[in-house]
């Protein structure tokens, strides 16, 4: 019987940790998320995976490296086994680019000559063709994406946007993986060489075909979204012995009003706010809160006069006023304080049941709640599990990706926190 956990994740956001947890329970493994690096203390975790959630996405790069090398070491010191380095399914990242650092640092910590690059999640339309990343139909810099707030993304080629950001030594050592290669089930020399390796894969049948590739060859380091996971549990839990037969965790909401949350600006996000407009809504102005003019307690006093199932705060704003505002008020400026804002409405409401929209967002209310980890239960949609966390307080959260969901994904997490809840 083993008494190690089999598999640890360095996660690069909050939203991005809990989808990865997801497909790993999905895949047949137990797993915990652990929020942040303060939550490492000294504990010895009984789950076959570790998803170690930070927010490094768009730090500096020297920070993202620090966090993840320290991420690592808890991993290590936890016996953690295979090791995978969870970053967004759309590569998100800024010009400078944290992704390309923080595997090369990986590598070299645990001593690894090859990483696989998969960024794929087909069950959320992310596909990579000819190695051209796909977000549905569109050119991931076509889609949405393009309009990022903190991480536009300008080019869809993953080669592309992980070369400049990886040593230059290594610049040259990218290699692709076809289609066709994946159906030839072997690497030809120069792929077993390379040092990044970018898989193409538009279908769940194509990442079952990358885990069971990387099985035959010697260690490599996962990296990408969260698709190839799932795939990746189902192999691993077959192949060593697992420490729980409990995989998805009972979530229990209390019987209290859902405060639903959004700091996200993708039109996935606007979408849902727009269908859920049953729903009191407050919106968060973001002039009006640099002027000092909107405040936390006007957002409380207004959450505690509703009467509802749920209320809707939200700062969501379409590309066009996004820029201005950061064009009046500075990027990086006007995110923190509407991050802080949002984080605070969530601990000063005292809501027990969270749904947070937006990966930066997410993480801001999650390190501001002081969670230290989360138990996964099941999902509202691809990628947005309902966890609990794992204190007295057993406050039930979804931390949603601005791009996850359809545009009922509000609906449809009230409807299932509520059923939870009445199974409670
Ligand atoms: N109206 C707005 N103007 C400018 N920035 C905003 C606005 N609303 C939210 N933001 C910021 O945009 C960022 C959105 O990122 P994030 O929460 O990760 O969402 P997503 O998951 O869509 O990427 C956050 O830092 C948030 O504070
Ligand atoms: O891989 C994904 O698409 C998500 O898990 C993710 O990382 C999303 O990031 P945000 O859109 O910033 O929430």
């Amino acid at each position: 019987m083993a008494t190690k956990p089999l598999l640890g994740v360095i996660a690069d956001d909050f939203t991005g940790a809990s989808d990865m947890a997801s497909f790993l329970v999905k895949g047949g493994m137990s797993c915990i998320q652990i929020n942040g690096l303060a939550s490492t203390h000294k504990q010895t975790l009984n789950s076959d995976a570790i998803v170690l959630a930070l927010k490094t996405r768009t730090v500096a790069v020297e920070q993202a490296l620090e966090q993840s090398l320290q991420a690592l070491e808890f991993l290590l010191e936890q016996g953690c086994q295979y090791f995978y380095f969870k970053y967004c399914s759309t590569f998100d990242s800024t010009a400078k680019g944290n992704i390309g650092p923080v595997i090369d640092a990986l590598l070299a910590r645990l001593n690894l000559v090859q990483a696989i690059i998969c960024p794929a999640l087909p069950a959320n339309g992310r596909t990579v063709y000819q190695g051209h990343l796909f977000v549905y139909q569109q050119l991931l810099s076509d889609s949405p994406l393009k309009d990022h707030p903190l991480t536009p993304m300008a080019d869809s080629r993953v080669a592309e946007l992980l070369r400049p950001q990886v040593a230059p030594a290594y610049q040259q050592a990218i290699e692709h993986l076809s289609i066709d290669d994946l159906n030839a089930k072997q690497l030809n020399p120069s792929q077993q060489q390379a040092r990044y390796l970018i898989c193409d894969c538009i279908n769940q049948q194509h990442l079952s075909q990358i885990a069971q590739l990387i099985a035959q060859q010697p260690a490599m380091l996962l990296t990408g979204g969260s698709g190839l996971a799932e795939y990746m549990a189902q192999l691993l839990t077959a192949r060593g012995n697992t420490l729980s037969q409990q995989h998805q965790c009972a979530v229990k909401p209390l019987p209290q009003p859902v405060l639903i949350i959004a700091g996200s600006c993708s039109k996935a996000t606007r979408e849902q706010i727009a269908e859920a407009n049953a729903l009191p809504q407050f919106c968060v102005d973001p002039v009006k809160l640099a002027k000092g003019e909107l405040k936390l307690k006007h957002i409380l006093d207004w959450i505690h006069q509703q009467q509802a199932p749920a209320v809707l705060v939200y700062s969501s704003q379409a590309p066009e006023q996004v820029s201005q505002t950061q064009q009046l008020l500075g990027q990086q400026n006007i995110a923190e304080k509407i991050e802080n804002l949002l984080a605070q409405t969530a601990v000063q409401s005292k809501a027990s049941n969270i749904v947070v929209a937006g990966g930066e967002t997410s993480g801001a209310v999650v390190s501001a709640l002081n969670i230290s980890s989360f138990n996964i239960g099941p999902s509202i949609c691809p990628g947005v599990p309902i966890m609990q966390s794992n204190d007295q307080r057993a406050i039930s959260l979804a931390l949603k990706s601005g791009n996850f969901g359809d545009k009922h994904f509000f609906n449809q997490a009230l409807s299932l926190i509520q059923q939870l809840g009445a199974q409670a």
